[in-house]
């Protein structure tokens, strides 16, 4: 059987990275999806927004949604001081088996707890499942049709308190306008737009941020 292209991924990092060095995974991984296989990863244009973002957050609680194969994982938690966490959701098993070997060879599975399921079932478990109190930080970069009603979800589940962050993926390309008419329109959220680039293109995307007003 044919090897996917998230195995090839993850096997050029293997043999091209140093291991227990983020950096070093994330150039490789740049370097592959740039040169040989696109793949969806936020990237380092967009990448360089979401470090500045977690930087002035400085999270002790983060959540992602949608690992992929762990580039934003090793991205985010690579940044994360010491005792902080990184909770990231993948609901393809696939997807999670490569986003779990690449979070260890980077040397940050300390960091990081990997959850396998759909979003709408792991987030309802945060609470007591995953003792989590509140998020101070969540990326956001699933499917495009979830993103609306999770933060929906987020806050029915009293998971964001005054002050959190939203970062949100593609929100031009692919898109998530029902997100972006949803969060924008919400008075509980003060909304900025970071206008970027698609992941190893030179089509314009964009990252919304949403701090959440409680
Ligand atoms: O960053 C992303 C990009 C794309 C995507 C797909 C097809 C295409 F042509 C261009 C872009 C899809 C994503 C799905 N989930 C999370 N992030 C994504
Ligand atoms: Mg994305």
């Amino acid at each position: 059987m044919n090897q996917s292209k998230e195995r090839r991924i993850l096997n050029f990092v293997l043999q091209n990275a140093v291991r227990g060095d983020p950096c070093s995974v994330m150039e490789t991984i740049d370097k592959y999806c740039s040169e040989k296989e696109w793949a969806m990863n936020v990237g380092d244009v967009k990448g360089v927004i979401l470090d500045k973002t977690v930087e002035e957050i400085n999270p002790k609680v983060a959540l992602e949604l949608g690992t992929y194969c762990g580039y934003s994982a090793v991205r985010i938690a690579r940044l994360l001081k010491a005792g902080a966490r990184l909770l990231t959701v993948e609901f393809n098993p696939e997807f999670a088996a490569i986003a779990k070997q690449m979070i260890e060879f980077a040397g940050v599975q300390d960091k990081v707890k990997l959850l396998e399921g759909p979003s709408e079932v792991i987030i309802p478990q945060l609470k007591k499942k995953y003792e989590v109190d509140t998020l101070d930080f969540v990326f956001v970069d699933h499917w495009k049709d979830r993103y609306a009603p999770d933060t929906i979800l987020l806050q029915e589940c009293s998971l964001l308190r005054k002050g959190s962050v939203l970062l949100a993926d593609n929100i031009i390309f692919p898109g998530a306008p029902e997100f972006v008419k949803y969060i924008r329109n919400n008075p509980r959220f003060q909304c900025s737009t970071y206008l970027s680039h698609l992941e190893y293109m030179k089509v314009q995307d964009a990252m919304e941020k949403a701090v959440f007003l409680g």
